[in-house]
Parts: C-alpha cells; sequence; structure tokens
C-alpha cells in the first residue's frame, strides 16, 4: 500500500466505535459486532458469512462498499434493511434497534422489480398508497420526485415501456419517495451501460446532495466507489469483516473528467484494486482448499 493516502486498516474486534469520535446520538446508523452465518442446503455444517463487523453511517453520509464476490456485502445491507436477523451483534437506525423492514430504510435493487400492470407513478407512489395515505399527502412529493429523475413526461407510461435505466430511475423514486433515513443500494447499477450508468451516477449524487439522506451503496466498481462515496468501506473475503477503510477527498460536486484527470485518483484505484485483489485470491484459496 503506498503511504501518502489517509487510510484506516481495521482488524476485526469490538472497539471500532471509538474511531469515529463519534457519540451514539449522531450515528444514522450503528453496526456493532454482528456476526451471521447461514446454514449450508444439504451439508450438516453452516457458513459464516459476516464476522464481528462494526460501522457507523452518519447524517447524510454517502458510504460504498466493496469487496471480493460472496463477502457478505448484499448480507449486510439485508441486515440493515431488516431483512435478515444478525446471530451476533446488534444494528441501530437512530439509536432504536433494527428488528425488521421499515420505511425509514429504503432499498434499491440491481434490477428494479417494478410492477409491469402499474404506470410509473403508481409504482412511485405504491408505498404511501399502500399504507393508505392520502393522495393529497404525498402527490407533490411524488411530482417532485418523478422530476427530479427526469420522468415527469412518463409518469403515465408502464414499466415495459421504458429502457432499463428509465426503469431504475423510477425505482429510485419509489425507494426516495417516503423520505427515509437511509437508502440501501444493492449494486443498483450494475446491469446498465457505461454511459448510462455515468449518467445514473450523476443523477444520484444531485439528487442526494439536495437531500443528504444517508447512502449506503454496494458495488463491484472501484471507479463507481470514488465518484459516489464520502468514504469507501472494503470488506475482506468471506467471513467478511471489515478490511480498510478510507475518505475519498474529492470536493463535490464531482465531475468524472476532473477526477480522472486527479493524480489522487489514479493513486487511491490502485491502491483499493490493490487489496481487493488481495482478498480475492484469499476467497479462491479457501474454495480451492
Ligand atoms: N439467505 C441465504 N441463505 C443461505 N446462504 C446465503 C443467503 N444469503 C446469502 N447467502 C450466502 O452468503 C454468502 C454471501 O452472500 P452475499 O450475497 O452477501 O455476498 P456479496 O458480497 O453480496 O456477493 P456478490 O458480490 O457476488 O453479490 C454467499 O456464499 C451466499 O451464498
Amino acid at each position: 500500500m503506498s503511504a501518502h493516502l489517509h487510510t484506516t486498516t481495521r482488524s476485526s474486534g469490538g472497539h471500532h466505535d471509538r474511531d469515529h469520535g463519534h457519540s451514539q446520538s449522531h450515528s444514522r446508523i450503528q453496526i456493532q459486532g454482528v456476526h451471521k452465518h447461514f446454514a449450508q442446503p444439504g451439508k450438516g455444517d453452516s457458513q459464516q458469512v459476516l464476522s464481528d463487523v462494526s460501522l457507523e453511517l452518519q447524517h447524510g453520509e454517502f458510504v460504498c462498499l466493496l469487496g471480493a464476490s460472496g463477502c457478505g456485502k448484499s448480507t449486510l445491507l439485508n441486515l440493515v434493511a431488516g431483512f435478515e436477523q444478525p446471530d451476533g451483534g446488534r444494528l441501530l437506525c437512530d439509536g432504536r434497534p433494527i428488528t425488521g423492514p421499515g420505511p425509514e430504510r429504503g432499498m434499491v435493487f440491481q434490477q428494479p422489480t417494478l410492477f409491469p400492470w402499474l404506470t410509473v407513478r403508481q409504482n412511485v407512489d405504491f408505498g404511501p398508497r399502500m399504507a393508505g395515505q392520502r393522495a393529497a399527502d404525498y402527490a407533490a412529493r411524488a411530482d417532485e420526485f418523478l422530476r427530479l429523475v427526469g420522468l415527469a413526461d412518463f409518469a403515465d407510461h408502464h414499466p415495459w415501456q421504458l429502457s432499463g435505466g428509465m426503469r431504475q430511475r423510477a425505482a429510485l423514486a419509489r425507494a426516495w419517495l417516503p423520505e427515509p433515513e437511509i437508502l440501501l443500494m444493492d449494486e443498483p447499477f450494475g446491469a446498465l451501460d457505461a454511459q448510462t450508468r455515468l449518467a445514473m451516477q450523476e443523477l444520484l449524487t444531485g439528487i442526494w446532495q439536495q437531500k443528504r439522506t444517508t447512502i449506503l451503496f454496494v458495488t463491484h466498481d472501484v471507479d463507481e466507489a470514488l465518484f459516489l462515496a464520502d468514504r469507501v468501506v472494503i470488506l475482506s473475503s468471506r467471513p467478511g469483516r471489515i478490511r480498510q477503510e478510507l475518505q475519498v477527498p474529492f470536493e463535490r460536486p464531482r465531475s468524472f473528467e476532473d477526477l480522472v484527470a486527479d493524480p489522487r485518483f489514479g493513486a487511491l484505484k490502485r491502491d483499493i484494486l490493490h487489496v481487493l485483489r488481495e482478498e480475492a485470491a484469499k476467497s479462491l484459496q479457501s474454495v480451492a482448499a
């Protein structure tokens, strides 16, 4: 690793909360000493997926999670979403234990999962509508988010009339409409072509700079992480532990052209790739063993 980068390397352990110097009341999300294993179908034993993971997200912070395939990134997101429960440790949102899914935690998946029989607007306002809220309470917000994601003119279209990028923009508006405390994004742009992906990254950071919603974003793409994040967290190979964290130094708003021209970008990218390569090699060794 080069020495000129400001990074924090962490071995696992339960003492990370003090690392950030924040009191509990300041953190949006607290992940404290979390362990998770899954039973392996057809085998008597279980697989340890996360081991003693501790991480805090501050209000309005944009954190990208990187790590080798299968190291537990989606599992960590699912734990914060409340879709899964930890085997050890605890997760808190605004100081309250996470016991299941809740509207204060929105999720965006790689596949947009829109209802094909509903219009874009009906998909976008699906949550508050199903919760029995009056249209007057959410219609203006639906208009705002349709405009922010550039779909105001497509509100009455159906998902099958949209491109992949437009469908993902509708899914983003749907997740953001309830104004969640945190958005959990699991490789949301992974299935898009490079041009659309860049446009989505710019769109996302544009809205985030207005709304300042806390975001935990899983990606395999180092460029994407460096373009989007305030902080990049790298998980080790399975069982996932926090291997390394680094603050992303680039000012906002960012442009990708400026980033690639910045020598710090190349240095950071090289160092992250180095760590990812090490972890991928470990994960291949453990599969071969
Ligand atoms: N519900 C589940 N039941 C059993 N095993 C699971 C479950 N969810 C995840 N796993 C296993 O946990 C491990 C980690 O999966 P996870 O999807 O969290 O990894 P990931 O880092 O997001 O991977 P990728 O980058 O390839 O998407 C994998 O071996 C996966 O098979």
